[in-house]
């Protein structure tokens, strides 16, 4: 099968084609090694094509309980090499792929260049004018204005947390979330609803909410904008969280700006200092938009250590806590699980405040 990828400038790359299909996307890479099951059902890469630069993608197979969500998000795929199980996998879902191809200079191009937009075409008769005519129809990120509509949920979801554990209702809003949230909030005993990412304030007022949890999702945090909505109506009535997308957004809502950043961070070993404990952890990431101010309202407690971009961002008094990278992992290191109970401790403070609120 022929394959071929052009990318933003039209340079083309020719490639093996492993899934028939024509696309484009955001062109950009992660460095995980392993954990492709579980980024490539990561809904924060809709819109986006997915290049590996570890060299082979597939070698221990495809099982379902390691998925974030029920389908591929990326709208292909490319790496050195992809095994027969992940092409069948990936042919169930029409998601194009290819191999054989130098993703060595394809990173390089994309750290130079920073992420850019590339058409692909793949099959018996394309040419590389078809992945040319692909790219020329490809719109940047920032355009993707429905985008949370492609990938929240429609109706609310309930998701019951285990017995003995802490007993709190998180409200989760759903800008493309992982799974892992959702269990890692399960696991400790908190009780979970899913709402839809433009639910209203009259909405999540009908549940009976300790947290407000402001999940991870694709493209840039301003196209949410009944999210932020939300954080600017509920900053300071309840305690506050956000992972990823989460952290932009509680962000713009609170005075902060976000811009975008090169290429961003995509793998499974970004270090993250945090301020308070003088610590190191290695994270799991996924963004190509950053914080860029915080604005008076959040400190930062976290930085990158290869770039300074804040990586966690706090309000002990307003009880609001966000981290940039994924605390969930999956795939990834567990060395800021942690965080999950941080966000159900401040649970306890919740009770006082919306008490203080109440009788105001
Ligand atoms: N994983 C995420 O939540 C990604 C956030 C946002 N879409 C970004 O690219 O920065």
């Amino acid at each position: 099968m022929d394959a071929y990828v052009a990318l933003e400038g039209g340079h083309v790359v020719e490639a093996r084609g492993r899934v028939p299909g024509s696309t484009r996307g955001e062109l950009v890479f992660t460095t995980a090694y392993t954990g492709y099951e579980e980024s490539l059902t990561d809904p924060s890469y809709e819109e986006q094509v997915l290049t590996f630069s570890y060299p082979l993608i597939g070698n221990y197979g495809v099982r379902e309980d390691r998925f974030e969500s029920d389908r591929v998000h990326p709208n292909a795929v490319v790496a050195r090499e992809l095994t027969d199980e992940v092409v069948e996998w990936l042919d169930e879902e029409d998601t194009p792929a290819v191999d054989h191809l130098d993703t060595r200079d394809l990173v390089t191009d994309i750290r130079e260049g920073g992420a850019m937009k590339c058409g692909i075409a793949v099959g018996e008769d394309v040419t590389e004018q078809d992945a040319l005519d692909e790219l020329d129809a490809c719109k940047g990120m920032s355009e993707h204005t429905e985008i949370g509509e492609q990938v929240s949920v429609d109706e609310p979801e309930h998701h019951e947390g285990a017995e003995g554990g802490v007993d709190a209702s998180v409200t989760l809003i759903d800008c493309g979330a992982k799974g892992s949230i959702v269990d890692s909030l399960n696991e400790r005993g908190a009780d979970v609803d899913v709402l839809p990412h433009d639910a209203s304030v009259e909405d999540v007022e009908s549940y009976d909410t300790d947290v407000l949890f402001i999940s991870n999702g694709p493209g840039d945090p301003a196209n949410f904008e009944a999210t932020i909505e939300l954080v600017d109506h509920f900053a300071g009535e309840v305690p506050l969280a956000g992972i990823c997308l989460g952290q932009q957004i509680v962000a713009e809502a609170l005075g902060g700006t976000t811009e975008k950043m090169d290429f961003g961070h995509r793998g499974v070993n970004q270090p993250v200092m945090d301020v308070r404990t003088n610590q190191v952890v290695m994270t799991t990431q996924n963004h190509g938009y950053t914080v860029d101010e915080p604005g008076e309202t959040l400190e930062v407690t976290q930085f990158n250590v290869n770039d300074d971009t804040p990586e966690g961002l706090d309000n002990d008094e307003l009880d609001i806590i966000t981290r940039q990278y994924h605390p969930e992992a999956n795939p990834g290191p567990n060395d800021s699980l942690d965080f999950f109970d941080d966000v159900l401790a401040m649970t306890d403070s919740a009770a006082t405040q919306t008490t203080v609120t109440a009788d105001d």
